[in-house]
This record gives C-alpha cells, sequence and structure tokens, in this order.
C-alpha cells in the first residue's frame, strides 16, 4: 500500500487556482522531489498535505487513511513530519535542547512535572542518537543561533526525526545556503534515504540538489502538473526548460 496518495487535490485562493488539480502516490521509502518556478504552488501543495489548509476539491490519504480534513497535530502524531522554507529552531536553546523538546513530546514526557532517571537516561539517548545521526556532536552545546545557517537546517532536519516520522516534507531545504552547507545538507538527506529508508518529499530550487536526490521528479507549474519522470527525462523535457530551467541558477 502506498503511504501517501494525494487524489486531484485543488487549492483556491478567491479566483486564483494555487493548486489545480494535483494528484502524488507515494510508496514507503521513495525520495519524491517537487520543483517549480516562483509561484508555481508548491508550498501550498505542502500545505494541503499537511494540513495547514483544507483543499478545495480533492482528497489527502495517509498510510490508507483519509486525512483530508485532519488538522496539522494529528498528521504529526500518524507520523508526518515538515521543515519550513525559514528554519524553525530555538535559537536562545542549545542543540542539545533544541533536540529534547521534540524527544520529550515523541515519549509522552512533555507534560510530566517531573522526569524519571530512566525517563532522562531514554531522553539523552536518543538525543544522542540524533546528534550522531545528524554528525551535530561537535557542536551539542552550542546555542542554536550562534550556528551557521547549514547547521541550524541541520537542527531542524534532526528535530523532525526526533518524533520518528514516516513522511518527511522538506520544503527548500538548502535556501540560503552557501556552496558547502548545500552540499553538507544534500548529503544528510542522502544519508537519511539510504540509511534509514526513510520516505521524503523535498521540494527544491537548487538542480544540482534534486539531481543528486530524487528518482522521480514532478513539476509544478501555475498549480498544474506540467511534466513528472525521472531527472533525465525532466533535464531533456523542453517544456521544462522553458517554465523553470532556464530561469534558475
Ligand atoms: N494564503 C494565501 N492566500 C492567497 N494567495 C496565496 C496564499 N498562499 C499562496 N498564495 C498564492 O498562491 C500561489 C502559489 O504560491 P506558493 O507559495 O504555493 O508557490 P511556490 O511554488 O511555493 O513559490 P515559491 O517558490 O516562491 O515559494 C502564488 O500566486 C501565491 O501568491
Amino acid at each position: 500500500m502506498s503511504l501517501l496518495t494525494v487524489e486531484n487535490v485543488s487549492c483556491y485562493f478567491g479566483s486564483l487556482r494555487a493548486v489545480n488539480e494535483v494528484s502524488m502516490i507515494i510508496e514507503p521509502g521513495e525520495l519524491r522531489a517537487v520543483i517549480g518556478p516562483n509561484g508555481a504552488g508548491k508550498t501550498t501543495f505542502f500545505n494541503l498535505i499537511s494540513g495547514f489548509f483544507p483543499p478545495t476539491v480533492g482528497r489527502i490519504l495517509f498510510d490508507g487513511q483519509d486525512i483530508t480534513g485532519m488538522p496539522p497535530h494529528r498528521r504529526v502524531k500518524m507520523g508526518m513530519a515538515r521543515t519550513f522554507q525559514i528554519t524553525e529552531v530555538f535559537p536562545e536553546l542549545s542543540v542539545r535542547d533544541n533536540l529534547r523538546i521534540p524527544v520529550e513530546i515523541e515519549a509522552g514526557y512533555r507534560l510530566s512535572p517531573w522526569l524519571s532517571r530512566t525517563g532522562k537516561a531514554t531522553v539523552r539517548g536518543r538525543v544522542d542518537e540524533l546528534i550522531a545521526m545528524s554528525s551535530l556532536a561537535a557542536k551539542d552545546r552550542k546555542l542554536v543561533g550562534e550556528l551557521s545557517p547549514g547547521d541550524q537546517r541541520t537542527v531542524e532536519i534532526a528535530m523532525s526525526l526526533a518524533l520518528r516520522p514516516r513522511l518527511l516534507l522538506l520544503d527548500e531545504p538548502t535556501a540560503g545556503m552557501g556552496d558547502q552547507e548545500t552540499y553538507d545538507i544534500t548529503q544528510l538527506i542522502h544519508h537519511l534515504h539510504e540509511e534509514l529508508a526513510l520516505t521524503m518529499v523535498i521540494i527544491e530550487h537548487d538542480m544540482r540538489v534534486i539531481f543528486r536526490l530524487a528518482q522521480h521528479i514532478m513539476v509544478l507549474a501555475e498549480g498544474s502538473v506540467l511534466v513528472e519522470g525521472t531527472p533525465a527525462e525532466i533535464a531533456a523535457n523542453e517544456n521544462v526548460q522553458a517554465a523553470y530551467l532556464g530561469k534558475t541558477k
């Protein structure tokens, strides 16, 4: 059974069709990219999947269950996590403390007034695991606000992993990054996909990132699917070149 099925969803803002009859099926373990020029509807499409807006028309199934009208926090509980174009971390807290928050939430400890010694050890162990997984060991005591944008993004991704997602939605994970940071984030995503078989959908502008990571790409333009295919098919498609590739770096 597919993990995510998006059936013919549309989202209208007044007369604007931000997303227009888009369908997508994601199998477990897949890494799918969504690309398209500015204003193509990519973020709106993510907002529909993660429940920030309901679709005007259409249906969304997660693990076979209809989640079309389900609020975001319940989707998170079902195993859907998301990162944003603008990194969402707590800059005044250390890397460890940023990670501890979702770890405690996932373990159900967040509402407890105090944690037992075993509980503390469990949380510490999971935080250690996430730090190792995302190669943050050398920076784990630093305040997140003092880290580079790439490291802050890494912390954000590690925070979403703390929730043990079955589907991770990444909205432009390398936005605003330099070359080295873009490479590092790409390697991290590649590693998560290969080692953990984590299912991901990724919106990305940087074609180097897309071509390194995705086996299958969906191109949106003006809210509709322009074309779908392998990186080689997308690179060779004249409509894509006209609508998108010609306009990017
Ligand atoms: N809440 C909203 N209310 C009204 N219009 C919106 C809203 N959100 C998005 N739009 C419009 O919907 C269209 C699609 O926007 P969206 O942000 O989804 O595109 P995008 O492909 O993610 O663009 P970018 O690459 O610039 O992030 C745009 O014309 C945008 O102005």
